[in-house]
């Protein structure tokens, strides 16, 4: 038996803020009443002036290689429990061959002592084999069946929109879909290789992969999610256009869930001279209207969640041209921090916050005993200094990326404490190097 009790937090749960105690036993949240000082326990904390949020789930957690290493995805956790993420669902990374970058069943089970936060994975549906999933094994921790339709495998990518209805009418668990026109990319790619060649300059990324073909295609999907009644989850919205897409949807109860990257709420196009192709992402990160639609789009309620984005491509994979750049960035140790300078900013409560960051990821994907700080529930929880300001660093950065977007930049709150069924993974303060407290993710389903 193993016990640990947090004093004097202020927790954010729920849509309320209050001071409390918190005691919990092998993993799970045993109490939670303003007087448990008295209680024996194996590690004491006391989080005077510190905020007690649920851990952040994390929809979008990529690995950027197409072939699973244990190595890699520790490193890359580890930079997740540093950023306050308890749980990830960890995306495929898919190139041009049929790999998925995924763990199969048995480097699962081999990873599953290891874990340093919890874990569940997409699985990939293709085109061509609607019907075929996973090993049954582990069934139980798919949080949701994966489908692209802008990807670079021909093998993976759905070109047609009859054949991703045919999937989520077929599915059991809810399809995730990464909602763009990949015809139309290539076209406007092609229009720009006749002006510059294979050096088209970094900004046209966003005229590029604009906000037509992103609108279209999930005009598309709210379609199919009415026609079928099911729910479909958008991955990354990007566009005022897709907000008012779905704002009109959820007027006629539409079941769609969608989530937006955190740097899309921190950047714009007009970063793309500073940063360059550091800020290449897919899709492409858009202009400020769009930035303020999201946010808005958060505040209605019309973005279900907030996750990271992660995606920890090297520098090297970085450099090149236009078409070379990898897109994507190393963001999990800094997602929440970026978040929290919205509130800083006051522009989201802190309560509104752990609805996007867990409540309602906990809620769309039906995970089970987590995502609120409850009694029972697993204790899956991050202390925050909110005024305590650091400067994010390359040099600071644990992903095997080695380096953040955000370097330079100051935030005005800190990540102290991150602990994952109970167990303390991360502090500010001290080195922590704990290994095997995370768990796959269930589900109520
Ligand atoms: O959705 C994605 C996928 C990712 C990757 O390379 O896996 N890169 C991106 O920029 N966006």
């Amino acid at each position: 038996m193993t016990t640990l009790l947090i004093c004097n937090a202020q927790l954010v749960n729920e849509g309320v803020i209050f001071e409390s105690d918190v005691y919990i036993r092998d993993g799970r949240i045993e109490q939670i009443s303003p007087n448990l000082s008295h209680l024996s326990s194996d590690r004491f904390i006391d989080a005077k002036g510190l905020y007690l949020l649920p851990g952040m789930i994390d929809t979008q957690f990529s690995l950027a290689s197409s072939t699973f290493s244990e190595e890699r995805f520790l490193s890359e956790t580890s930079a997740a429990v540093a950023g306050g993420i308890t749980s990830v669902m960890l995306l495929p990374t898919i190139n041009s061959e049929q790999k998925t970058g995924l763990p199969k069943a048995k480097q699962l089970e081999q990873l599953r002592p290891n874990l340093k936060n919890n874990l569940a994975i997409y699985e990939v549906a293709n085109p061509i084999n609607l019907g075929v999933y996973v090993d049954s094994s582990i069934k139980g921790h798919i949080c949701a069946v994966f489908a692209s339709m802008i990807g670079v495998s021909d093998y993976y990518r759905f070109d047609s929109l009859q054949l991703v209805e045919e999937l989520v009418g077929l599915s059991s668990v809810v399809v995730a879909i990464e909602a763009d026109d990949m015809p139309s990319v290539l076209e406007n790619e092609e229009s720009y290789r006749q002006i510059y060649g294979d050096d088209i300059p970094i900004p046209f990324h966003s005229v590029i992969r604009g906000a037509k073909s992103c609108a279209d295609t999930t005009e598309a999907v709210l379609g199919i999610s009415e026609k079928l009644n099911k729910q479909i989850h958008i991955l990354h919205v990007s566009c005022t256009e897709e907000i008012e897409l779905i704002e009109s949807a959820k007027r006629h109860d539409s079941l769609v869930t969608a989530d937006v990257c955190s740097h899309f709420l921190t950047f714009s196009e007009s970063d793309y001279e500073q940063k360059g192709a550091l800020l290449k992402y897919n899709p492409a990160i858009k202009s400020d209207i769009d930035r303020a639609s999201l946010m808005q789009g958060l505040l209605d309620n019309n973005i279900t969640n907030i996750c990271s984005g992660h995606t920890p491509y090297s520098l090297k994979e970085k450099q090149g041209s236009y078409f070379e750049v990898a897109a994507g960035m190393p963001q999990a140790q800094l997602a929440l921090p970026a978040i929290l300078e919205h509130f800083q900013d006051q522009i989201f409560s802190l309560e509104l916050i752990v609805e996007k960051i867990s409540h309602s990821v906990a809620d769309t994907f039906l995970i089970k005993d987590r995502g609120y700080i409850r009694e029972g529930y697993w204790a899956d929880l991050v202390l925050v200094d909110i005024d305590e300001s650091f400067i994010a660093r390359n040099e600071d950065v644990l992903s095997t990326a080695g380096w953040t977007i955000y370097s330079g930049n100051e935030f005005r709150s800190s990540v102290v404490n991150t602990i994952v069924n109970g167990d303390v993974v991360w502090s500010k303060k001290d080195d922590v190097d704990v290994r095997g407290s995370g768990k796959l993710l269930e589900f109520n389903r």
